[in-house]
């Protein structure tokens, strides 16, 4: 039995009562599960055509699995009991939810951090299975991370073709090479369902049931929910929330998501690439901020905040945890929300929907994300040596581009350089902290979040690198130009190989860090990028020097 719970208040609820009725009179519930590929103008008709699987996946997605059940089965017998998945974005966020939430074991390789990637290969490779999802095929991070992992199998003397499933679109070129390698298994997901929409599909479901995780009643909840998520009806929790988010005047455009006691490990993750990556465009969007419980944002309001909470329904007779988190939120705008994991991922898929439709802009692109991976490119195949000029402070590199207000202030040194960011983080804007290291061995480096937004006063976001620039890069390029951002990379002691590739994972995730960087700063925003030369040292200088601001 499927759970769901919203509560709105102020200029959420407002703004449902504003929107909802509107959304009835073009019946937008309905035609959406009927798939129907106007609702969102012209301009995103064709991309939409090909983009609304995801409201009627459920029968082809149950027929997966008793393949995925069987192969864990046959792997288990084999000693197989690790299962790495490779992938970006949409093709590894929800299965780290599903995992999470259900208590099983699943490593998920998204970075080319060396020492993250080096971690993963260097323990148990004998019992992995290597699951490589990717819908193009072609992400650059996907492939480099899948010959490594081939590579290390084959120096353990495993046949990495054996130990290798592949998640993919049909006739994509990750298809085609499998075919002829002649891997494990190759899942071909359903093409008219968008990376950020694929929760349900092969791309949520093959790593998750290869894990362990029960699969059936995922699926039960999320098409029971769907069924209410259908209706053209005021109490529509889809058409609410949309219009919550999507619909507020002036529009709210920082979401503050908490998680407040909920039993769904790690959601705000999933919800911060659906709606940055669906929303962030042609000027406008909605950035979710992932906070802890009792850190800064949830102790101040702002007109252009709404505060998220997701909170264990089942404890909503009065007395769960969440409650006391909720007396802790200073705003009285706010979304409460909860129910079991199912129905959060098509509550949220429906939401940005409707959301899209009222910003006015196409939620199944994401036209953005390639300016990056072209400057990425450039900077691989030129090996253009830093383009600006580094001040060195003890073990880190200072170097400041995009807006004058930061490049012509005195960054001398790591304190002078993070006082004068600060100052650029405009009254309307955030910060942005993307941090292009290992978040597995050095999450103690998420501290520095918090801190930021007290001395800030302003929404600060924090996203680990090139896993990011999947998420939330595309509202920094195609969004609203009002971020500001602290770029941090390192000096790694071990470089990776990548096998048949003209490059190392140290090349890659500096070519990735300095094409963005640019790319921001060629939108006119404030860019200060801090490399630690030494990365223990640097991480520590970096850690205490934001302690002592
Ligand atoms: O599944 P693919 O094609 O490797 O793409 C991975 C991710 O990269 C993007 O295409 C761009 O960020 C996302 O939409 C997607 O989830």
């Amino acid at each position: 039995m499927s759970s769901l719970s919203l509560t709105l208040t102020g200029a959420a609820r407002e703004a449902a009562e504003n929107q909802v009725p509107g959304l009835l009179d073009h019946e937008f519930a309905s035609r959406l599960a009927a798939k129907d590929h106007t609702l969102w103008g012209v301009e995103a008709e064709d991309e939409a055509s090909k983009r609304l699987g995801w409201v009627d996946l459920f029968e082809g997605s149950r027929q997966l699995l008793p393949q995925i059940t069987a192969l864990r089965e046959e792997l288990a017998g084999e000693g197989v009991t690790r299962v790495v998945l490779a992938g970006m974005g949409g093709s590894s966020l929800a299965p780290e939810v599903i995992c999470a939430t259900a208590g099983v074991e699943l490593t998920v390789l998204d970075s080319t951090d060396p020492q993250h990637v080096a971690s993963v290969i260097g323990a148990d490779i004998e019992k992995t299975v290597l699951v490589v999802s990717s819908k193009s095929g072609s992400t650059v991070e996907t492939d480099s991370q899948r010959r490594i992992v081939q590579q290390a199998m084959t120096e353990a003397g495993i046949d990495a073709q054996s130990r290798t499933v592949i998640v993919t679109d049909p006739g994509s070129p990750l298809a085609k090479s499998s075919a002829e390698a002649g891997v494990r298994a190759v899942f071909e997901a359903d093409p008219t369902v968008g990376g950020r929409y694929s929760a349900l599909t092969a791309f949520g479901l093959v790593p998750s049931g290869l894990a362990g995780a029960d699969l059936e009643s995922l699926l039960d909840d999320a098409e029971e929910t769907l069924a209410i998520l259908a209706e053209d009806d005021a109490d529509n929790p889809g058409l609410r929330l949309g219009a919550a988010i999507g619909g507020t005047t002036p529009l709210r455009n920082k979401l503050v998501v908490v998680d407040a006691g909920s039993p769904l490990l790690g959601l705000g993750a999933w919800i911060e690439q659906l709606i940055a990556e669906s929303t962030g465009k042609n000027g406008t969007g909605l950035l979710p901020v992932i906070v802890g419980d009792g850190e800064p944002e949830l102790h101040r309001d702002a007109d252009d905040v709404l505060t998220v909470q997701i909170i264990d329904v089942d404890a909503e007779d009065g007395t769960s945890v969440d409650n006391d988190v909720a007396d802790l939120v200073v705003s009285s705008h706010k979304v409460r929300t909860g129910g079991s994991l199912g129905a959060q991922f098509m509550l949220w898929e429906v939401a940005t929907a409707v959301a899209g439709a009222l910003l006015g802009i196409n939620p199944f692109d994401q036209p953005d994300v390639e300016s990056a991976k072209v400057a990425a490119r450039g900077m691989l195949d030129a090996e253009t040596p830093e383009s600006t000029e580094a001040e060195v402070d003890g073990a880190v590199e200072i170097r400041t581009l995009g807006s004058s207000a930061l490049t012509d202030a005195d960054t001398a040194s790591l304190q002078a350089a993070l006082k004068a960011l600060l100052e650029t983080v405009r009254q309307d804007g955030y910060l942005a902290v993307m941090a292009y290291l290992d978040r597995t061995s050095e999450h103690e480096l998420e501290s520095i979040r918090a801190q930021l937004s007290s001395l800030a006063g302003r929404p600060v976001t924090f996203g680990w690198g090139p896993r990011f620039l999947h998420s939330t890069g595309q509202f920094h390029k195609g969004g609203p130009h009002i971020g500001a951002f602290l770029q941090i990379t390192t000096e790694s002691e071990g470089d990776v190989e990548v096998p048949d590739r003209p490059f190392t994972l140290a090349k890659l995730i500096a070519a990735q860090a300095a094409g963005d960087a640019q790319v921001l700063a060629d939108h006119g925003m404030p860019v200060l990028r801090v490399h630690l030369q030494d990365r223990q040292a640097g991480l520590t200088q970096l850690i205490d020097t934001v302690e002592a601001l």
